[in-house]
């Protein structure tokens, strides 16, 4: 009975539920959200035109306000002045005569500005400084109104102002109300809307840059072919809370049901703006003092024996340490810097319309194709969904109980004739999911912007430490990954696929939310075409050798040094962690950050260093070992001090990607390649032979194989990108890696010690003179060597001085013209003697 009882009351109180769900539901339909920023806005618009009315009519208007309300309002006969009649002048009443002055017209102007937001997404100015003024003004201006006008209650000042201005000139008097109504403003200025002589010169200079910027717009360029949508986005804009972001929509169709797209919008968290911290400069007393304890042992026979020791070393307490972030506050890194702006959101273009262009009848006629298909060979299907992504929907299938996995398997290029596509691909069956995916490209793929992947939710909240936005996965999700985590990347596709442009979205990803002191690049393009547009971006965020010209690497001797240097950067920072007893490069530097470890000691905030590789192949070509040993090195043991790898590779056989370099690689990009081989290569499994070009790739780390749409931009936004970033202030130079001084700078023979030399040295160098020519294929093939060996060989030639160094593609220089001089040069004892 009592069961009975509860189920009836159950029953009763369910329909609460789904009015609140509808209300849920209107509360988040954007068309909901447009109709209120418009009632917003006619509000604002509605009081803008009370007020101005009421500011010519109030004193004929006043006589009707003695009026009970009831009377005003319910005798249609009673006229007003107000344009707007008696609604009109009642608003006018309240907001401007009893409440604001002239400062009332600040509500309609917020009003407006939320409406316009809400409804367009556009803010004229950022809501938050909008605020501000309004609720300043209110009281300051109307009160200075009332001062204006010798203290009176006047339209101009409001009832607020007129009380607020007798009290003060009660207190004050004239002059003393006029002081305080001056440094109110003042300090207002300053301490809220951050006016100070810096950002007034700073806020001249964006001013002028974004002159330049718009300027550039209006100048339509020949070759682009799309317009260009140029969102208008102050820098501050971004800062503040004015951010749109755009929520990745995922679009499933269940073949059972009704097609249900939806796109959630929400709000973003901006990202916090660097605290101005003032400069400060760690004053920490000197930590190790060399103290003489002169222990003059005598003794009585034998000398006299002194024994010097180090004092021990003063550790800060950790109340000292607290008092120096205390007295300083915390380290920033970004102070050298620190009116860095990060860039723009709008320096990027917004590619198509962001839409999936795939109707119902594709679909359709896909999924009965697939069905067809399996049913000519008698494989029945349980249920099929599909997930639409930007360029492949996914059909996952349920079969019958029964159904053998691999038989579907096997029916791979079946269902491709039947579906007359290239690039089906089918997993079977999808980890976790229990269904079989048949991913089938669509007749129009669609682009995903950069724009809107680094507009996203995911990446501008993402607390990662390089976060990378490579693009949307098939269920249209923007996916972002940590490099950090990776934490090295291999990256292989035939010519063409989208290597480079996936190459600039991982920078520009970068370059979008770490300041220049955070991380450092170095960049290696032997295509010398590449990267080039980074060179503008030189002094902000790349490293490079001392003493070279470039920073970004064109040539393979320069690889190899700035190879070992990183080598030796790495042990340098493994030495600063180890003696600041941390792990790694995260807890270095948030302890340096925290002022518990001294600079006096070498002790230095610690950028990422991303080492860009564009074209592997053509390096392990040239340089084979020189720069596959030390690259091995740094991927073995570079991830804890923060040194990461992108190698980039046009090539993914196995002489390039060797199983070193592979070994030391988890996390791999394949776009699209020529054969199954070259996908097992880079991937260790095929399906990238599969892939449709133009950006398609599969992510694979560790276990993981996720097929994505490369976001796409293009070179004029990597342009921009880099001029914004290059016409801020810069520190004085790039960052410095530590020399190297590479086998080349020993020059004048005798560099390597005669034990070191290859058994086969003198051979060779024989062979070499005689045929003056100094290669290594020569020595492989005189010598039937091995190309590591010659090369090897090679360099030790180098190093005595017998032939000259490396010059590209052509064959070195053979420095000794004759065998006697070769000898001579070998053993110069015995010609000495035989002389
Ligand atoms: N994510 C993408 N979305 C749409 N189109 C793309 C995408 N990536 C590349 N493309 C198209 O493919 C073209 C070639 O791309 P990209 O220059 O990146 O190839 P690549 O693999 O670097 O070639 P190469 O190795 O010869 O330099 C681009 O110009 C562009 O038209």
């Amino acid at each position: 009975m009592a069961k009975k009882k509860t189920k009836e009351s159950k029953a009763k109180s369910t329909p609460k539920v789904p009015l609140l769900e509808s209300w849920k539901a209107a509360a988040k339909d954007r068309s909901v959200h447009v109709v209120f920023g418009l009632a917003l806005i006619f509000i604002g618009v509605f009081m803008t035109i009370a007020f101005i009315s009421f500011l010519g009519s109030w004193s004929n208007d006043q006589s009707a306000f003695q009026q009970s309300f009831l009377e005003l309002v319910g005798n249609p006969d009673f006229k007003v002045h107000n344009v707007l009649s008696k609604v009109g002048a009642s608003l006018g009443q309240i907001f401007v005569y009893r409440w604001f002055g002239i400062a009332a017209f600040g509500v309609p102007v917020l009003l407006t500005f939320i409406g316009l937001r809400i409804s367009f997404k556009y803010s004229p100015y950022p809501l938050l400084k909008v605020f501000r003024v309004v609720i300043f003004s209110s009281i300051w201006l109307s009160a200075f109104m009332a001062y204006l006008g010798n203290v009176n209650h006047n339209v101009f000042a409001g009832g607020v102002g007129y009380y607020t201005a007798r009290y003060m000139d009660s207190l004050l008097g004239n002059i003393g109300s006029l002081l305080l109504f001056i440094f109110t403003l003042l300090a207002w200025l300053i301490l809220v809307m951050k006016v100070t002589p810096d950002t007034m010169a700073n806020g001249a200079k964006s001013l002028f840059a974004r002159f330049k910027r718009e300027a550039k717009e209006i100048i339509p360029e020949s070759n682009s072919s799309a317009p260009v949508q140029s969102v208008e986005v102050d820098d501050e804009d971004i800062e503040d809370e004015d951010l749109e972001i755009e929520d990745e929509s995922s679009v499933e169709i269940d073949f059972d049901e009704e097609p249900e797209p939806e796109r959630v919008q929400p709000e973003p968290e901006p990202e916090p703006e660097t605290p101005d911290v003032p400069e400060s400069e760690i004053e920490l007393e000197p930590v190790v003092e060399e103290k003489t304890v002169a222990d003059s042992t005598k003794s009585d026979e034998g000398p006299e024996f002194d024994v010097e020791e180090a004092a021990a070393e003063e550790a800060l307490s950790e109340k000292e340490v607290n008092k120096k972030v205390k007295d300083f506050g915390e380290y920033d890194p970004k102070l050298d810097l620190s009116r860095f702006k990060l860039p723009p959101l709008d320096l990027l273009v917004e590619h198509g319309d962001g839409n999936i262009n795939i109707d119902q009848a594709e679909l359709e006629e896909h999924k009965n194709n697939i069905v067809n298909t399996l049913q000519n060979y008698k494989i029945s299907i349980a249920k099929i969904k599909a997930t639409i992504g930007p360029t492949v929907t996914l059909y996952e299938i349920v079969p019958e109980a029964g159904v053998r996995i691999s038989r579907i398997k096997n029916l791979e290029d079946d269902i491709a004739l039947s579906l007359a596509a290239l690039g089906i691909r089918i997993i079977a069956p999808i980890p976790g999911r229990g269904t079989i995916g048949i991913e089938v490209p669509n007749k129009n793929a669609s682009i995903v912007s950069m724009r809107a992947v680094l507009t996203s939710e995911k990446f501008q909240n993402s607390k990662f430490e390089l976060p990378i936005a490579l693009g949307k996965t098939i269920s249209n999700e923007t996916f972002v990954t940590d490099l950090a985590k990776m934490p090295h990347l291999l990256m292989a596709g035939a010519t063409g696929q989208g290597k480079s442009v996936g190459l600039n979205a991982i920078l520009a990803s970068i370059l979008y939310k770490k300041h220049p002191s955070q991380v450092k690049f170095v960049l290696v393009d032997p295509k010398k075409v590449e990267l080039t547009l980074y060179n503008k971006i030189e002094r902000h965020y790349l490293a490079k050798l001392p003493d070279t010209e470039d920073a970004i690497i064109t040539d393979t001797s320069k690889v190899i040094n700035t190879l070992n240097s990183l080598c030796i950067e790495m042990d340098n920072r493994y030495e600063l962690l180890k003696g600041a007893m941390v792990r790694n490069i995260k807890e270095y530097n948030a302890k340096f950050i925290q002022r518990k470890l001294n600079p006096e000691e070498g002790h230095k905030y610690l950028p990422y260093i991303v080492l860009v590789i564009d074209e592997f192949a053509d390096l392990i070509m040239t340089a084979g070992k020189e720069v596959e040993t030390p690259i091995a090195r740094l991927a073995q043991l570079a991830r804890a001090i923060g040194i990461h790898l992108i190698v980039a590779t046009q090539r993914p056989s196995v002489n390039v990607i060797t199983g070193i370099i592979k070994a030391n690689f988890p996390a791999r990009i394949a776009f699209r390649v020529t054969s199954k081989i070259d996908s097992r290569t880079i991937l260790d499994a095929g399906g990238a032979d599969q892939l449709i070009g133009k950006g398609d790739m599969l992510f694979s780390s560790g276990n993981d194989l996720i097929r994505l749409q490369c976001a796409f931009l293009d070179t004029p936004e990597v342009d921009e990108i880099t001029e914004y970033i290059g016409n801020q202030q810069a520190y004085p130079e790039a960052y410095l890696l530590p020399e190297y001084v590479g086998e080349e700078g020993g020059g004048g023979g005798g560099a390597l010690a005669d034990e070191d030399r290859d058994a086969l040295f003198e051979d060779a160098a024989r062979i070499v003179v005689i045929h003056q020519q100094g290669s290594a294929s020569l020595l492989q093939r005189k010598l039937k060597l091995g190309y590591n060996r010659a090369g090897r060989i090679v360099d030790q030639l180098e190093a005595a001085g017998i032939i000259g160094p490396f010059e590209g593609s052509k064959a070195r220089q053979v420095l000794v013209p004759d065998e006697v001089s070769l000898e001579q040069k070998l053993n110069p004892g015995n010609s000495t003697l035989d002389s």
